[in-house]
């Protein structure tokens, strides 16, 4: 199997640029222009006191770390994630791969508890776990879309966060595993000239509204940052944080918010180092009927509509057909 490497005649640039973390126990007005100008400039950003407790947290790492370490024929028995269950190189349907195995669910409680038999030796706490992760982040997806409802001024203030809340949403939560690279060098990996560098989950950006990710305390994720380099952008990792969240903007709401908001292109490195990476990636997508289209506020005649009204089956329908890194939202440019 190869895995992209990223090539050595045209290395990409990376950039340590301090990425904001924004504090939401801070004052709310504070809050508000952090999320707007972070989500103009980057289409990211971190949030720390979030209130999902560390307890929440640590079970949905147990029980991801738990199912990793199976053998492989075991979280075979998942089922291939098609589009829930176990993968393994494969990411998409259109011949990507990367150095990541993972584990797709979809955020129905009801499902959870029934595909947990599948997954774990312990289903309940599985299933326990991960209702209690996905309602937790829900929750705060829900918090900071309202945030940015307001920081917009948009009358409605649960005009983006109605949509997660929906009983019939088609948000999905996704484990990811990325094992250390075993590197044979005499150098025994101390000094970082040495460093291999491989692709675990290559250059994309995510359909959805917005996603909420964690991961534990090994680095790899970059998001492309296009403030010092407008062309090409560069690459800033983003330094593993104890207790923070990130927060992506996805396709849909840069659509949505008559792309004011950028949708965020990142990538999972993976690096030699001796521990196994692994994040927890909840996507925040409305029903698959929903018309998505900017509230009337956002689109003036200085600011005429970008996108046409499309829906969120039109979409997924759309992403689903292209590769990893494709632009998507080009396809549905208002003429
Ligand atoms: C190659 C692909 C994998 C993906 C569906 C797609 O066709 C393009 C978007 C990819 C992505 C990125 C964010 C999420 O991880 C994901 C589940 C999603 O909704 O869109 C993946 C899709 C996937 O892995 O199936
Ligand atoms: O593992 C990561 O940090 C990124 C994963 C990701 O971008 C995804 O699952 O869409
Ligand atoms: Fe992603």
């Amino acid at each position: 199997m190869v895995v992209a490497s990223p090539s050595p005649t045209h290395p990409e640039k990376v950039q340590f640029i301090e990425l904001p973390i924004i504090d939401l126990s801070a004052e709310r007005s504070k809050v508000i222009n952090l999320v707007i100008k972070a989500c103009e400039e980057y289409g990211f950003f971190e949030v720390i006191n979030h209130g999902v407790s560390h307890d929440i947290i640590t079970r949905m790492e147990e029980q991801g770390l738990g199912f990793f370490a199976k053998p492989l024929g075991d979280k075979q028995k998942a089922g291939p994630a098609t589009p829930f269950g176990y993968g393994c190189k494969n990411i998409g349907f259109n011949g990507d791969v990367g150095a990541v195995e993972y584990l797709m669910l979809g955020t129905n409680s009801l499902s959870i508890v029934e595909r947990s038999y599948a997954i774990s030796n312990d289903p309940k706490m599985f299933s326990s776990a991960v209702n209690g992760y996905v309602e937790a982040v829900t929750g705060l997806a829900c918090e900071i879309l309202e945030l940015m409802a307001e920081g917009l001024r948009v009358q409605d203030s649960s005009v983006f966060s109605k949509m997660i809340k929906d009983v019939d949403n088609d948000s999905i939560f996704r484990l990811n595993h990325y094992p250390p690279i075993l590197c044979n060098n005499n150098n025994n990996n101390k000094d970082p000239s040495f460093l291999a560098n491989k692709v675990g989950f290559g250059e994309h950006t995510d359909p959805q509204i917005l996603t909420i990710l964690k991961s534990n305390d090994v680095g790899g994720l970059q998001v492309k940052s296009q403030v010092d380099d407008g062309d090409h952008g560069v690459w800033v990792p983003v330094p593993p944080h104890p207790t923070a969240f990130c927060v992506n903007v996805g396709d849909i709401l840069q659509a949505m918010t008559n792309g004011r908001f950028m949708s965020v292109r990142h990538r999972a490195m993976v690096t030699n180092t001796s521990k196994s990476r692994m994040s927890m990636a909840y996507f925040g997508a409305p029903p698959l009927d929903t018309c998505l289209t900017p509230p009337l506020e956002l689109v003036t005649p200085r600011k005429p509509l970008l996108y046409r009204p499309f829906t969120w089956d039109e979409y997924k329908k759309a992403s689903h057909s292209l590769r990893l890194g494709d632009s998507r939202l080009h396809l549905f440019k208002a003429t």
